[in-house]
């Protein structure tokens, strides 16, 4: 049933039932009995509560202390959340309205929505801290969906407080996979701009968090997309079931509950058996025999769905990159086929994701022990400071994995549920970087964001702040930088409080920070704050466990067919002295399973062409008199060079930017492909381009 409401606001309004398109100022409102009948109820519950239609209800918000609280105990919803409200609010932006995240007790932990949007008073009315519990306004979307548990929409007179009838509201409750309610999305407008699409958008944006949060939870176990229409696997509709190494079923999206026909108790009570009538081994090895296409399950009740597994791999996810041409994507591989790579995110989701704190996490420190003595003695080191307070500074090349240990470090630490945040000094232009870390009100300089910007630092609050190439941070930021360190606080740009900031801070870099010290390029007192203990990750050419992690990388990227390597390849991996380190391994061997394809085994013939021809140089070096141009030394290290460079005159530095130039442009600017070309990740070239 539709019936139409008057848009004035007015009590006469509100008392005027108009038919169906009978004013031009009218909306049309869907009012189905279920939904009328929840008004009721909710109306009803507020009288029993002692709340009159004509109370106003207390807009004040929280003290500042027990915000803070709120905010802490809702980091993870709102780590999850935050991305999707910028993207909800994006659909919406015409209708006026405010996206609003509530806790479980009604309480707005953050809203957005340009300033103009709304009257100023509603704004106020939804900004964080303030409540919107039914016992505290009445009838309203987020107080109404936390009671009932369901999405609603409240409309003008429907909010049982008069005051409240010039707003729209609609709200969904937001579970974790186990079922337990998180908290409430809700749109809010003027009610002349209802929508009936409105509700069908928070629903499906409260969908989107609840499948990231299971994605989160579970991310290290083998996850089942399924739906009983081929074509809605992977959408919103498609159901996920996350299962553990031992079948366990670890958690389901709402989905998945739904196309299963079981509640989230019932989920518990059930293995991958008793649901599709095959263990994990069996569902494993029907995934291998299956070359292509979803797998075919049939449920108990006859039901036929289609699936796909996938799972995560931490291993190759890129490290996040601040000012890189890509968007973080964790990196996701389908074990019965080859993902489909998300396409490039438009600008600005680009921009949401770097502004949104990470929210995945890696593999713990045990994740890197592959025999290695160093890397034994760096793992041990680290353990014994683990939640102590102690910063961590990491030493090591380009690509030995510096950024891999400090997360396995966050992982390992209490704060893992928390942000794990990396800024990459070296990417990002100098001219940002105080904005970047520190955060910025509105306004506080020509170009900001209308609505200000949360900071690095403050997003890693309660988790960790991991500084990439340290040594490339300009000094007068160190400064301002050691303040935050030593006093635990912020003040964002063209701000005037200072924010708590409670970090675990480890930094990282290529540099020789005591070099700098001297050169007073780099500030001695910052670098004892950073430098509580420091370790040093081996290059690959020193590490002895070449062969475990290159058979730990094929694993990940290849779990159920994981090709062997030949005698050959495994004599030329050993002989290369693997400039660009881990990173170098794995692109190498990324490429080489994909030649080898279905072959059993990696052969020479699947070797990356340039890597062949950088082996021959090697060789051919090897081979050349000592003293001789095509001798072997230090420069013929370095990446990639001129078949010319040892003749030129050119200092390596110059050979190198060169080669860096000509490989760049040879591929029309792609820095990652050029990265993966030269085997220096994409930070190396990124700062040695800036530096020219
Ligand atoms: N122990 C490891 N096992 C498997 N893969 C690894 C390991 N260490 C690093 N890698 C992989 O090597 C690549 C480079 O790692 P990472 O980005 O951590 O290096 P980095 O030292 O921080 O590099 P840069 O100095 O260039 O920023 C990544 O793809 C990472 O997944």
């Amino acid at each position: 049933m539709l019936t139409t409401r008057p848009t004035d606001g007015t009590a006469s309004g509100r008392k005027r039932e108009l038919g169906f398109g009978h004013s031009a100022t009218s909306v049309l409102v869907p009012s189905d009995p279920a939904h009328v009948e929840a008004i009721r109820k909710s109306h009803e519950r507020c009288a029993a509560l002692g709340l009159t239609r004509i109370g106003h209800g207390d807009y004040t918000p929280l003290p500042r202390a027990d915000l803070a609280l709120a905010h802490e105990r809702n980091r993870r919803l709102f780590v999850h959340a935050a991305p999707v409200m910028e993207l909800l609010l994006e659909q919406i932006l015409v209708s006026k309205s405010m996206v609003v995240l509530a806790d479980t007790q009604g309480t707005v932990l953050h809203s957005v929505g340009h300033s103009d949007l709304m009257e100023r008073t509603a704004k106020v009315a939804l900004a964080p801290g303030v409540n919107w519990s039914e016992s505290s306004k009445g009838t309203n979307g987020m107080g109404t969906a936390l009671v009932t548990e369901e999405p609603v929409f409240v409309h003008a007179d429907e909010h049982f407080m008069y005051a409240n009838d010039f707003l729209t509201c609609s709200a969904a409750p937001i579970f974790d996979p186990r079922g337990n309610l998180l908290g409430v999305l809700d749109v809010t407008g003027d009610h002349r701009t209802f929508h009936a699409h409105t509700l069908g958008l928070v629903k499906m944006s409260a969908r989107m968090i609840e499948n990231h949060w299971l994605t989160d939870d579970c991310r290290h176990a083998l996850r089942l997309h399924f739906h009983s229409r081929v074509e809605f696997i992977d959408t919103l509709m498609g159901g996920i079931l996350a299962v553990g190494e031992d079948g366990r079923l670890m958690g389901a999206n709402r989905s998945a509950l739904d196309l299963l026909g079981l509640s989230p108790a019932g989920l518990r009570m059930n293995s991958l058996e008793s649901l599709f009538g095959m263990d994990l081994a069996r569902l494993l090895g029907q995934a291998r025999s299956a070359s292509t296409g979803p797998l075919a399950l049939t449920l108990a009740n006859g039901l036929q769905l289609h699936a796909r597994l996938q799972m995560n791999w931490p291993l190759v996810r890129p490290a996040m990159e601040l000012g890189g041409p890509e968007a973080p994507v964790a990196e996701v591989r389908e074990v019965t086929e080859v993902a489909a790579e998300p396409a490039p995110p438009a600008p600005q989701a680009r921009e949401r994701a770097r502004a949104a704190p990470e929210a995945e996490a890696a593999p713990d420190l045990s994740w890197l022990q592959t025999g290695d003595a160093q890397v034994e003695t760096v793992v041990a080191k680290l353990r014994r400071v683990i939640d102590r307070d102690i910063a961590v500074l990491i030493l090591g090349e380009t690509g030995t994995g510096k950024e891999v240990l400090a997360r396995a470090i966050h992982q390992e630490s209490s704060r893992a549920r928390q942000p794990f945040v990396a800024v990459n000094c070296a990417s990002i232009p100098e001219s940002l970087i105080e904005a970047e870390l520190f955060g910025y009100e509105e306004g506080a300089f020509t170009g900001a964001r209308r609505r200000g910007a949360v900071g690095r630092i403050l997003q890693a609050h309660g988790g960790t702040l991991f500084l990439d190439e340290v040594g490339d941070m300009p000094l007068a930021l160190q400064a301002r930088l050691l303040r935050v360190l030593q006093e635990r606080e912020v003040t964002p740009l063209g701000g005037t409080r200072a924010l708590a900031a409670d970090v675990a801070v480890i930094a990282a870099t290529h540099c020789n920070l005591r070099d700098m010290i001297e050169q007073q390029t780099f500030r001695e007192d910052l670098y004892y704050r950073l430098n509580g203990l420091s370790v040093r990750v081996p290059p690959l050419r020193e590490r002895s466990d070449l062969m475990a992690l290159a058979h730990k990388i094929l694993r990940s990227r290849c779990p159920l067919r994981t090709p062997a390597l030949d005698a050959e390849v495994v004599q030329l991996l050993q002989g290369y002295h693997w400039p660009g380190n881990v990173r170098q391994l794995v692109n190498v061997l990324r490429a080489a399973a994909a030649m080898a394809g279905d072959d059993p085994a990696i052969t020479r013939a699947h070797l990356p062409d340039d890597f062949i021809e950088d082996l021959q140089r090697a060789a051919q070096r090897r081979a050349a008199p000592p003293g001789s141009p095509g001798a072997a030394n230090d420069a013929a290290r370095t990446p990639a060079p001129q078949p010319d460079a040892a003749k030129s005159t050119a200092t390596l530095e110059e050979l190198e930017m060169q080669t860096i130039l000509r490989v760049v442009q040879e591929l029309d600017g792609n820095i990652s492909l050029a990265s993966k070309r030269l085997g220096i990740s994409r930070n190396t070239i990124y700062r040695k381009l800036r530096r020219r």
